[in-house]
């Protein structure tokens, strides 16, 4: 007894698709089949048959960069809201972020995450950071072996910039040494002097300071040589800048094991967007300028970036009123990622629904080791049903996230997530 998907059409290079029926046993996806001709009986007693209705059938989303703020934070999202919003966003696979209360500087609040994400997380894999600092303080590691023992898929300070130089480099020693990854937000704090948004034109019009771009860059070239000294494989988080994307280009031209991602924000918007001083527009890194916008998708297109993240970053409406100066940074990404990104850059001919799906499946697996983000014989039943036609409008009254901070609300979009599945059983459907 096996499920059926019949009707759906798969990507298969370029912009083409073509029709396929898909048989999947215990978790797998056991068969692919051509579609010949419109007569089949194949399905047997007993088994489940999902009708596609002619829509795209992917790898189900792979999200390496969010926030799911349980332990700590659960007015803001939990593992059950926040897996909920990903799953209808047709995540499969999200990695959450440590900066929760308790941080996940120890191995207990890895396996409460692990256990919670088994017993309310909607089926959605979950893959928890440990920390690199005790309670992201920058002041003493944690144990790396400990950590990874305990189920961490990597380690990261995310939230904030490790500040001293010898701490980073002790860092990717011991990640080198246990075969893992440290995945770094890249901020130098002595530049920051309390901006809220980027130098450039929105600052200068309000009178505000802005948050240079060598806050950034110079983190991310800091750590490509650390790297390069250690040998560690060296993740860029949501990198923002044209010097960021410079640096790293000349690191992978080298050989040195740098890996980078971009959100979809930085990718669509600059400050020249931000309409006023509304705190949904507020996020770290900040939008930046419609040069930078411009080398970051450069940057994405020539593979000096990786990957696509949502940095998921949920805040409650209170928190968010506080206004552009105070609001905590971050915006809400799940269910937005994929119909930003498709109406974009695919309906415009920018990009191949072929390279975007590769961004957000494929390669963020490659780049993390992880077996999912392939539709083929033999693969996990992971994946997703998009209608790339239906166009509708963000609602975040809507949202299945706890929290509704984005700057989209309004924008009409298409490419809507209509089902996802892990491991072959459906973890939302659109009614
Ligand atoms: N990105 C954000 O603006 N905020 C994140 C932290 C982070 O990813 O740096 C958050 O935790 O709210
Ligand atoms: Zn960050």
């Amino acid at each position: 007894m096996g499920t059926w998907i019949i009707n759906g059409k798969v990507n298969t290079g370029g912009n083409e698709l073509a029709e396929k029926r898909i048989y999947i046993e215990d978790g797998v996806i056991s068969r692919m089949e051509e579609v010949s001709s419109r007569e089949w009986n194949g399905a047997e007693a007993g088994d489940e048959v999902i009708d596609a209705g002619g829509r795209l059938v992917a790898p189900g989303f792979i999200d390496m960069h969010t926030h799911l703020r349980e332990p700590g934070f659960e007015h803001k999202e939990t593992i059950a809201t926040g897996t909920r919003s990903a799953a209808r966003g047709g995540f499969t696979t999200i990695a959450c972020m440590p900066n929760t209360r308790p941080v996940t500087d120890n191995p207990e609040t890895i396996k409460l995450i692990l256990e919670k994400a088994r017993t309310e997380g909607n089926g959605v894999r979950v893959l928890p950071y440990g920390s690199i600092s005790k309670q992201e303080l920058g002041r003493e590691l944690t144990d790396f072996a400990a950590l990874k023992e305990a189920g961490a898929v990597a380690f990261s300070d995310d939230g904030v910039g490790v500040q001293n130089s010898k701490m980073m480099k002790d860092a990717m020693r011991l990640a080198q040494g246990l075969g893992m990854t440290v995945v770094a937000h890249c901020e130098d704090d002595s530049l920051l002097e309390g901006a809220s948004v980027t130098e450039g034109a929105f600052a200068a019009k309000h009178g505000l300071k802005g948050i240079p771009n060598e806050s950034e860059a110079i983190h991310v070239g800091r750590d490509i040589l650390l790297a390069e000294a250690t040998g560690v494989h060296y993740h860029v988080c949501h990198v923002s800048t044209e010097q960021s994307v410079r640096l790293i280009r000349q690191a992978k031209a080298v050989g040195i094991n740098v890996t980078a991602e971009v959100c979809p924000h930085h990718l669509i918007l600059s400050d020249e967007d931000i309409p006023g001083m509304d705190a949904d527009w507020k996020m770290n890194p900040p939008l930046r300028t419609p040069r930078d916008v411009e080398a970051v998708l450069e940057g994405l297109e020539d593979g000096t970036i990786d990957i696509i993240v949502t940095d998921h970053a949920p805040h409650s409406p209170e928190e968010k009123a506080k206004g552009m100066a105070l609001a905590p940074f971050g915006i809400v990404g799940f269910e937005t990622a994929f119909p930003l990104l498709y109406t974009k850059f695919v309906q415009t001919g920018r990009w191949t629904l072929e390279f975007l799906l590769e961004r957000m499946t494929g390669k963020p697996a490659e780049v993390f080791g992880l077996k999912q983000g392939k539709l083929e014989a033999g693969a996990d039943a992971d994946l997703v049903l998009v209608d790339l036609d239906r166009s509708a409008a963000v609602d975040a009254a809507d949202f299945l996230s706890k929290s509704r901070n984005t700057p989209f609300i309004g924008w009409e979009l298409a490419g809507w997530p209509v089902l996802t599945m892990v491991a072959g059983k459906t973890v939302w459907q659109d009614e």
